[in-house]
């Protein structure tokens, strides 16, 4: 698989984000809509745990399974493990991505948030596939996020490491996500502007459509 293609529309949720349907529906219009990767992101208030966490965890991965979008789970590297999933997302304060790669082996994907060129070299040394770097502009969704950065830092590790995979994330809508492509990300990553809105699929897909139009190939 192509990671950079499939760092494109990268959505990310968890059940408490979602206002207006069910979250299976949500991701259901979601993949309908387009999106290219899917993180399982199920912490925060109200979210499911245990056993539920699980079940919803294996019916989201179901729904990926279905479509061939690759399933990462957020932060939970056992539930990574124990599903089957397509890999980890770790940020800064989680398991290191070195001892991830280890227990996860190299044929899965190992995505390391970073906020910083130092965070991206390390986190390219450790073996990560691809970093999440923001927040680009200010976030409601996660609440213990870092000051918000634009796109200095994306452009910094771009001007660095040319080939690798990034993916801005942190307040990406349709209408303000280009600047941070033209910093050299290869995709965004979309939490509220899919997960929260009325009509979920229409939202990805313009998405898809505005990510044509910036990146020829997308
Ligand atoms: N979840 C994320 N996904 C990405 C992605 F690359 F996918 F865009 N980038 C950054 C984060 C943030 O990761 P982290 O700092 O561990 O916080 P949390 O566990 O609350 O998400
Ligand atoms: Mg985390």
């Amino acid at each position: 698989m192509n990671i950079k293609e499939a760092l494109r529309i990268y959505f990310i949720m968890g059940s408490n984000n979602c206002g207006h349907h069910e979250p299976l529906d949500v991701l259901k219009q979601a993949i309908d809509g387009g999106i290219t990767m899917f993180q399982f992101r199920e912490k925060g208030s109200g979210a499911l745990i245990g056993e539920a966490k699980k079940q919803f965890a294996r019916d989201c991965f179901r729904l990926c399974k279905q479509a061939n979008v690759p399933f990462i789970v957020n932060d939970d590297v056992d539930l990574a493990i124990e599903i089957g999933a397509d890999g980890v997302h770790v940020g800064q304060d989680d398991l290191d991505a070195g001892i991830v790669r280890q227990k996860l082996g190299q044929d899965k994907i190992i995505g390391v948030s970073s906020h910083t060129l130092q965070e991206s070299k390390a986190a390219i040394e450790a073996g990560a596939d691809y970093i999440g770097m923001g927040p680009v502009y200010a976030t409601t969704t996660k609440l213990d996020t870092n000051p918000v950065a634009g796109t200095t830092a994306i452009q910094e590790t771009r001007e660095h490491f040319p080939q690798f995979p990034i993916v801005a994330i942190g307040g990406l809508q349709a209408d303000n996500f280009t600047p941070a492509i033209e910093a050299g990300a290869d995709g965004i990553s979309i939490i509220s502007a899919i997960a929260s809105v009325p009509n979920p699929k229409e939202a990805t897909e313009k998405l898809v459509s505005t990510m044509k139009e910036v990146i020829n190939d997308a």
